[in-house]
């Protein structure tokens, strides 16, 4: 006995498409699934490539949304931001639940395709470095590995050329009567700025009357919890790092994991972190 398939034709579902926008078209699936482009035989290079690619979507996102953030607060409307800042700490919190897929490869499977990397890294990437340089983690070292593509150097330049989003949120302080000493008298936002007491001050006073100054005091919860995800992402990277190739050194020239323990230590919102001592 045979059972007729069920056809979802039958309901109305869409079979043709020669002329017709499809899913593939409008998802660009053709380029995004043909740029999978393995350069060794071993088994887990294909993981290792879509971990990285996948990731590099995901960063896209949040550059887009980070910046948006950034624009919201300078027009005075944090609501909106806050939104924005709530999905930027999600894909980071997705981004590191895929490093549980990426630490099934052992030392053996990862040393099988390594040679083939080069001298390329995760430290070229431009999208990750855009994330620190939006966020206000500004180190014009980190613009060496660009400097060979002029579209990329430009775009992080242009990043560089304006507030950071902790810079907008001190400035935001400002125009709600706070004193933010050397912060309001900056001409270049290029640079890594200092800690300032008068801000850490600031946010002390925000901390100690949340119901006066709502906005303010969510806003610098959302900047932690960003922060605190994003610091998950630093650990969730140096562990497995660690416990693939251990203590060699880095593909990009770095010491590897001593390089990278020692960016655990940078910190986006620093007076963020220190008003909870003083409170
Ligand atoms: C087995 C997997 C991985 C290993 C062994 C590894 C190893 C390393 C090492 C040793 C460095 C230091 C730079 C250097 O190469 O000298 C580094 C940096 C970096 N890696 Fe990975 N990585 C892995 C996976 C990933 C993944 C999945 C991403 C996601 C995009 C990533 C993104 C980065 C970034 C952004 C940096 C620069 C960090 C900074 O400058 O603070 N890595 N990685
Ligand atoms: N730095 C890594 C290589 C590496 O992980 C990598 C190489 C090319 C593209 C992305 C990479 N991922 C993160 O650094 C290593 O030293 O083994």
């Amino acid at each position: 006995m045979t059972v007729t398939p069920y056809d979802p034709a039958q309901e109305g579902a869409e079979m043709s498409f020669r002329e017709r926008m499809s899913y593939t078209d409008y998802l660009q699936l053709d380029p995004i699934l043909s740029a999978q482009k393995p350069l060794s035989t071993a088994h887990d290079e294909l993981l290792f490539i879509i971990q990285h690619q996948t990731s590099e979507l995901w960063m896209k996102l949040a550059i887009h949304e980070i910046s948006s953030a950034i624009n919201a607060i300078r027009r005075d409307e944090p609501q909106p931001a806050f939104k924005m800042l709530t999905r930027v700490a999600r894909i980071f919190e997705q981004l590191n639940s895929a490093w549980d897929v990426l630490r099934t490869m052992t030392p053996s499977e990862y040393t099988e395709f390594r040679n083939a990397l080069g001298q390329s890294s995760g430290f070229q990437s431009y999208q990750y470095r855009a994330i620190e340089f939006l966020a206000g983690n500004r180190n014009l070292a980190m613009l060496g590995p660009h400097k060979h593509r002029n579209d990329l150097t430009q775009g992080l330049e242009d990043i560089l050329s304006r507030p950071s989003l902790y810079d907008e949120a001190i400035l935001l302080l400002a125009r709600n009567g706070f004193d933010i000493g050397e912060d309001g008298q900056r001409t270049s936002w290029r640079e890594k700025r200092s800690e300032n007491e008068k801000v850490l001050e600031a946010w002390r006073q925000v901390y100690l009357a949340p119901a006066r100054y709502w906005d303010l005091y969510e806003l610098a919860e959302k900047l932690v919890d960003f922060e605190d995800y994003f610091r998950r992402w630093r650990f969730n990277h140096v562990t497995t790092v660690e416990r693939v190739i251990g203590f060699k050194r880095g593909t990009g020239g770095t010491s590897g994991t001593q390089y990278l323990k020692k960016m655990l230590e940078v910190e986006l919102f620093p007076e963020l972190w220190r008003v909870r001592t003083v409170l």
